[in-house]
């Protein structure tokens, strides 16, 4: 057979020969001082901060110092502290006594309050402790309005040269404030140093979906609206809201979860075949998707609350927030005309997953007589499960062994988990970063892709329908079962995954 591994043209029209891709590559990672702004919050300390140590201590990220600052005020020995329980706590890899040490060092803490200066001084305390060519990534786990009076604090520490920004979502919340926010990060930050992190992109499972769609020949001819009936991407959590009650009240399951994550990834199912694996490239085929969108109708939506929601601090008494959400979305593009995407989300519901489905049109006909069970149990699916130890699953109607011909629903299903690299996986927070200290923006979102979102919104978030309520424990309202008819939600699933031999 002939080799042609070597010297395969490059048929594509970027990356320039002058900017390749970064994705993927094993290249030196330059130094890092990270600053880490609210260091003391809850995404900080479930994965920020156990995502760093991991990151230092497998040695991804050997070099980087860490600088927490929120409005608490700790010094650097109780901030290694509560660091330390943070890791201990939610840390997916256990940590020895040396290997705590190590990190221990890297960890000093400047409350908001001392102001520009002493930011700025600690850090180049710590960029001189980390010698030649260090780097900057502030990262800004804080509330969305504290995210310009931190941006202006970089400017004040004169923190910004030599810099990348990592930000939280939501980015905004709705075309005007999202419009104004860009339009102010930019004042300070280039847009090249920004990156809006989506932590669904950064799961191992969600860049699986790449991989499946576009290392293989076999699916790709049938992923379109001749072959595929309907798409679902549904999240729902059984987690409440106790300690976030406050935040997600100005927020809601919309913003805080479709707007980001559930579109994000229904770019990466719908999007057309990228012309690289490079930041533009897969940002031009996302962003195409997101303005082929078509504008969210309120009618095709249904919004839930759970019962119980208002009486948590916080909340008003007569809150209209949705802690539920299910809609109907389409693209008006040749590939998808037709073809419905069901998205749900929500808390304090029956189960936590993160499905996706794909739902194959059925036979035109068929030999099978009625009662030979052939399509009793609904379409063929391919499922992608978006959980850590990522799985996918293709169903299909096989013969029941025996005597006739009964038909059952069969499936060939993969797990990560059951292969000798289930060690490998990254937690997307520990992915994202790293990738962000190299500037690879290929799973972060862009300005332009998050200001589409928000145009498509605007009917529902100036008429959303009134909330209906649900019992906690449940799937959401009833009116959902309405809104996919003639279809049926996938979740909860008849048949399970196969358990792990
Ligand atoms: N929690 C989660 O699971 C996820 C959160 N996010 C996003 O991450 C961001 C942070 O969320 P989360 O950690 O839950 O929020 P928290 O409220 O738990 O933490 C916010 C942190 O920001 C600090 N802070 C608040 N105001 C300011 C300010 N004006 N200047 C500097 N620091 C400030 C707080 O300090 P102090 O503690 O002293 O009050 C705290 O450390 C949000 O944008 C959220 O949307 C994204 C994905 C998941
Ligand atoms: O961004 C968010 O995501 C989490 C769900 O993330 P997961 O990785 O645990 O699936 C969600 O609970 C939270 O409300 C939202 O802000």
């Amino acid at each position: 057979m002939t080799d042609t591994s070597a010297h395969v043209p490059q048929t594509i029209s970027y990356p320039a020969e002058s900017r390749p891709s970064s994705r993927w590559s094993q290249d030196h990672l330059d130094p890092h001082v990270v600053v880490l702004f609210g260091a003391c919050g809850d995404l900080a300390r479930r994965k920020l901060l156990p995502g760093m140590a991991h990151l230092v201590l497998s040695d991804l990220a050997p070099d980087i110092r860490i600088i927490g600052t929120s409005l608490e005020e700790h010094d650097s020995a109780t901030f290694r502290t509560y660091t330390r329980e943070a890791v201990e706590q939610f840390g997916l890899h256990p940590m020895t006594e040396e290997q705590w040490d190590l990190f221990d060092d890297r960890l000093e803490y400047v409350p908001q309050s001392a102001g520009p200066e002493a930011l700025a001084a600690a850090v180049a305390t710590a960029e001189q402790a980390l010698g030649e060519g260090v780097r900057r990534l502030h990262y800004l786990s804080v509330p969305p309005k504290a995210a310009l009076p931190v941006i202006e604090m970089l400017r004040d520490a004169d923190l910004v040269a030599r810099s990348r920004v990592v930000m939280e979502k939501p980015f905004g919340t709705d075309l005007a404030s999202a419009i104004q926010l860009n339009a102010r990060v930019h004042e300070t930050f280039d847009e090249s140093q920004v990156f809006r992190i989506d932590h669904f992109l950064g799961k191992e499972a969600a860049q699986n979906i790449l991989a499946f769609r576009f290392a293989n020949g076999l699916f790709e001819p049938i992923w379109n609206r001749n072959f595929i009936d309907h798409v679902q991407i549904d999240i729902p959590e059984t987690l409440g809201l106790d300690q976030r009650a406050n935040f997600y009240e100005s927020t809601g399951a919309y913003k805080d979860m479709v707007v980001t994550h559930l579109f994000q990834v229904l770019a990466f199912v719908a999007m057309e075949p990228p012309t690289a694996l490079e930041p533009r490239a897969i940002s031009e085929e996302k962003n195409k998707v997101f303005r082929s969108l078509m504008p969210i109708e309120p009618r095709d939506v249904v919004r839930g609350q759970f019962t119980g929601y208002t009486d948590l601090p916080g909340v008003s008494p007569d809150s209209d927030t949705e802690t539920f959400i299910a809609m109907e979305c389409r693209l008006d593009n040749w590939r998808w005309a037709g073809v419905p995407f069901y998205l749900r989300t929500g808390k304090q519901m029956a189960e936590g997953k993160r499905i996706i489905s794909i739902a194959f049109r059925e036979a035109p006909r068929s030999m099978f007589p009625a009662n030979s069970g052939v399509g009793s149990a609904g379409p063929d699916h391919l499922t992608f499960d978006l959980a850590d130890e990522s799985k996918v699953s293709l169903s299909f109607y096989g013969k029941r062994p025996g005597p006739g011909m009964r038909l059952q629903k069969l499936s060939m299903q993969f797990s990560t988990g059951e292969t000798e690299a289930a060690g490998d996986v990254l937690e997307a927070y520990e992915r994202l970063i790293l990738d962000a200290m190299r500037g690879d923006h290929t799973l972060f979102t862009t300005a332009e892709g998050i200001e589409s979102l928000w145009d498509r919104s605007r009917q529902l978030l100036e008429d959303p329908p009134p909330v209906k309520p649900y019992a906690p424990g449940t799937w959401g309202p009833n009116a959902i079962h309405q809104l996919v008819a003639p279809h049926a939600w996938r979740l909860p699933f008849e048949r399970e995954w196969r358990a792990k031999k």
